[in-house]
């Protein structure tokens, strides 16, 4: 066991213990253990939750600024490293162009051997909404539309890419798309961001 020595080394092991949990969660959707291995496994998981429990938080980690001087957000659902349900999606900035690279995974099955409609919308949803920020105006998604083209596979690295196109007062327009290595899309997305009054002069998380 090692010692807690400073935040950051905090929130690494927070990080480990998402990925060891992600990790679960595939070996949980994939498993062909016979059962009374399930059973046994699910007492040890729920002990371990329990231990999990002992000292808890009313939300997720918050926003905060990581050592390179970077905005970040470790408990968000798509891009949260802390956070196991997050991909983690990585998102980087070329320009006002935010450019992800994903490969999805069994765990994120809709259709037969295909990606759910929902995880593929909430990558976009997530990556118009950044490069929306990106430009200048982080808002809150008022509306986003979605085109599925082709199903999205699992399993085969993908690339997903946003742009924000326009603005206009406290609102603003991104579209988006995943498609294949050879641009070949499967999604597309558009959608309308807007900051609400709340958010004015400040940044959200803040
Ligand atoms: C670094 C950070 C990166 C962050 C990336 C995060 C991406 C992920 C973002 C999300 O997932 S956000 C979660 C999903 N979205 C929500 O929960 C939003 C819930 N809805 C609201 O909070 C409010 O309805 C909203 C802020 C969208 C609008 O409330 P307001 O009271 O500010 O709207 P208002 O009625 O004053 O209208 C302002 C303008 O926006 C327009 N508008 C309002 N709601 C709209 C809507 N739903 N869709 C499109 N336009 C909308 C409205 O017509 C109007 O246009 P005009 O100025 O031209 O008149």
């Amino acid at each position: 066991m090692t010692m807690e020595l400073t935040p950051e080394s905090r929130l690494a092991a927070h990080c480990e213990l998402a990925q060891q949990t992600r990790d679960l969660m595939d070996a949980v959707a994939l498993t062909e253990v016979k059962e009374d291995e399930l059973l046994a496994v699910t007492a040890e998981l729920a002990a371990l939750t329990e231990r999990l429990r002992a000292a808890s938080r009313a939300t997720p980690l918050p926003f905060d600024i990581s050592p390179d001087g970077n905005l970040r957000h470790l408990g968000n659902a798509v891009i949260g490293g802390a956070n196991p349900m997050a991909l983690p999606l990585v998102v980087e900035m070329d320009g006002l162009t935010a450019r992800a690279e994903v490969t999805f995974r069994p765990l994120h099955e809709g259709p037969p051997n295909g990606v759910h409609g929902g995880i593929s919308a909430m990558v976009l949803d997530h990556l118009l909404g950044q490069a929306a920020a990106a430009a200048g105006f982080p808002g809150m998604t008022g509306t986003l539309t979605l085109r599925y083209l082709r199903p999205v596979p699992y399993g085969t690295p993908l690339v997903a890419t946003a742009e924000h196109t326009r603005a206009e007062g406290r609102k603003s327009w991104a579209d988006g798309r995943i498609a294949l290595p050879d641009g070949t899309p499967l999604v597309e997305a558009s959608g309308v961001f807007v900051m609400p009054t709340a958010w004015l002069g400040r940044h959200p998380g803040t």
